[in-house]
């Protein structure tokens, strides 16, 4: 009996195998063994699954929002005590270190907590008329039916970090989780289930977004859109949904700088830096993606970052010993190499790393070394295409000026980082950087109650916190005169 689960679509709350006969396999990047088989699923059941959601609406969003959140507080539960079930699933299918995965399930279950606290702050506006015996009221209302599609590199936290919020405001959704990492976001249907959120409300779809995707976006049932991808996809996305002139929120790609003025704290700067860059092996959209350093603290501080690079230890992301597990698939692998060979013959040189790991239990997988590369200049390819790996290339600056016109010069603008205690120097950075998302004195990581925001190609509209929760909703506007 193969231990190999065959998934299903999640259609009006009942799985179903596509009418396509076809299935995806789903690899792991440890071992390049298929793990599970997933539906391949057809424009018509993209169509089915939308229709459901839409029937679904109509009741969903009569509930009160104190009761919608009530069964999504019960999933959020459940995904917890489902955490070591959904960690190992997570790390079977994204290759992510097993401690990262149970931090993935907890980020899953705060994001919908943190959209139901929105449940009782749905608040409109009740204006004064011009006009005498008027008033003009503005009640914020769902948008009907929205369409998630997410990444594979934190599959299940960009599910619920979606559905959350969409679900709160009385909207529903059809969730199409990317043909990489599809698994842990699949369980979120036997769970809705088990909680009681009606059929329709939430489905789940998979295959290949170039066929599945276009088929929901497309769709006028689809009333928005919110993406997490790359610019290239979320660009496409863009076009598709013009059609219908649908909602469209996008979290894409980015460049982010890592900069350390001369004042900086040292050690904090070198271990901000360390997990910015390699942890989750570099698959973290805000991760550092280019490191600026202060010449007058160049040798000091990259004496220390390269020691501390090579101390990263690479292996079985199962294993709690372990810092760093393999990228996703067989094409981004291949990407590292071609990144660090282009640098090198661009004039880069390889300071750690720059090819995959030797030793027989890196013999199946898609292992890479941590990589710093340094004589890299503002010009080259590394230093403005997304690695979204471990890959880490390290520029001096000498002045202000300077650094921030390098850290500008990128048609990306999702997150920076800066290292400073400067108080006028943060300032200044604040005011000069053209990033939606700056941390100062340490790493990235986002919280909820902020705005994830991308300026330029890394995005549009932003999710998280108020404003983000806003975007899952319309404005109807009355204006209601009555008798004298
Ligand atoms: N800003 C942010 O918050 C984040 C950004 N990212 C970015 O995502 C990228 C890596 O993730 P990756 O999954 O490779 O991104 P992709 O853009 O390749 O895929 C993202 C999703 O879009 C789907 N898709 C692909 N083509 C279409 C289409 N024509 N219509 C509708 N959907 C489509 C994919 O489905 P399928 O895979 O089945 O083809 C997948 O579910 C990186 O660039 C990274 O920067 C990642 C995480 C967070
Ligand atoms: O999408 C990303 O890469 C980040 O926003 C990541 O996703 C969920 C985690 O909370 C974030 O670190």
């Amino acid at each position: 009996m193969s231990d190999i689960k065959d998934y299903q679509l999640f259609i009006n709350g009942e799985w179903r195998t596509s009418t396509s006969g076809d299935t995806i396999d789903i690899v792991s990047p440890s071992t390049e063994e298929i793990v599970a088989r997933v539906q391949n699923g057809t424009a018509e059941e993209a169509i089915e699954a939308l229709e459901a959601a839409d029937k679904a609406q109509k009741e969903w969003k009569k509930l009160p929002a104190r009761s919608r959140a009530d069964l999504l507080y019960k999933l959020a539960d459940e995904i917890e005590a489902n955490t070591e079930y959904l960690a190992e699933l997570l790390t079977k299918e994204q290759g992510k270190l097993l401690k990262v995965a149970r931090f993935e399930v907890a980020v899953t279950a705060s994001f919908i907590r943190y959209a139901c606290e929105g449940a009782r702050r749905i608040e409109g506006d009740i204006i004064p008329s011009d006009n005498p015996n008027e008033q003009i009221w503005i009640q914020k209302v769902p948008r009907g039916v929205v369409v998630a599609i997410t990444a594979w590199n934190f599959p299940l936290a960009l599910a619920g970090r979606k559905l959350g919020p969409a679900l709160v405001a009385g909207n529903t959704i059809v969730i199409k989780p990317t043909s990489e990492t599809p698994l842990a976001t699949l369980e979120l249907g036997n769970l809705a289930n088990k909680v009681g959120i009606p059929a329709g409300v939430i489905n789940i779809l998979t295959g290949p977004g170039r066929a599945m995707g276009n088929a929901l976006v497309e769709s006028p049932i689809c009333k928005m859109v919110t993406m997490t991808g790359s610019t290239p996809v979320g660009q496409q996305i863009a076009r598709n949904a013009a059609n219908n002139l649908t909602h469209v929120q996008l979290e894409l790609g980015g460049k982010a700088p890592f900069i350390v003025f001369e004042d900086a704290d040292i050690d904090a700067a070198v271990d901000a830096a360390l997990h910015s860059r390699f942890d989750n092996c570099g698959q973290v959209c805000t991760c550092n993606e280019r490191m600026y350093i202060h010449e007058a603290i160049y040798d000091v501080f990259m004496e220390k970052f390269i020691a501390k690079t090579k101390a990263i230890k690479v292996g079985d992301p199962m294993l709690e010993e372990t810092d760093m597990g393999p990228k996703v698939n067989k094409n981004e692998l291949e990407h590292m190499e071609h990144l660090v060979k282009v640098s090198v013959e661009e004039g880069a040189t390889i300071a750690t790393g720059g090819k995959r790991p030797e030793g027989t239990e890196f013999e199946k997988g898609y292992w890479f070394e941590p990589t710093v590369l340094t004589n890299v200049t503002q010009d080259m390819t590394i230093v403005h295409e997304e690695s979204f790996g471990p890959i880490l290339p390290v520029l001096k600056f000498k002045t202000f000026e300077e650094v921030i016109g390098f850290a500008n010069d990128c048609e990306y603008g999702l997150a920076a980082m800066v290292f400073t205690n400067n108080m006028n120097t943060i300032m200044k950075c604040n005011d000069e950087l053209e990033y939606g998302e700056i941390y100062v004195n340490r790493g990235h990581g986002e919280q909820h109650q902020g705005f994830h925001n991308g300026y330029k190609l890394s995005g549009s509209g932003g999710e998280d916190g108020k404003y983000g929760f806003e975007q899952y909703m319309e404005k109807k506007t009355f204006y209601i005169k009555h008798k004298a």
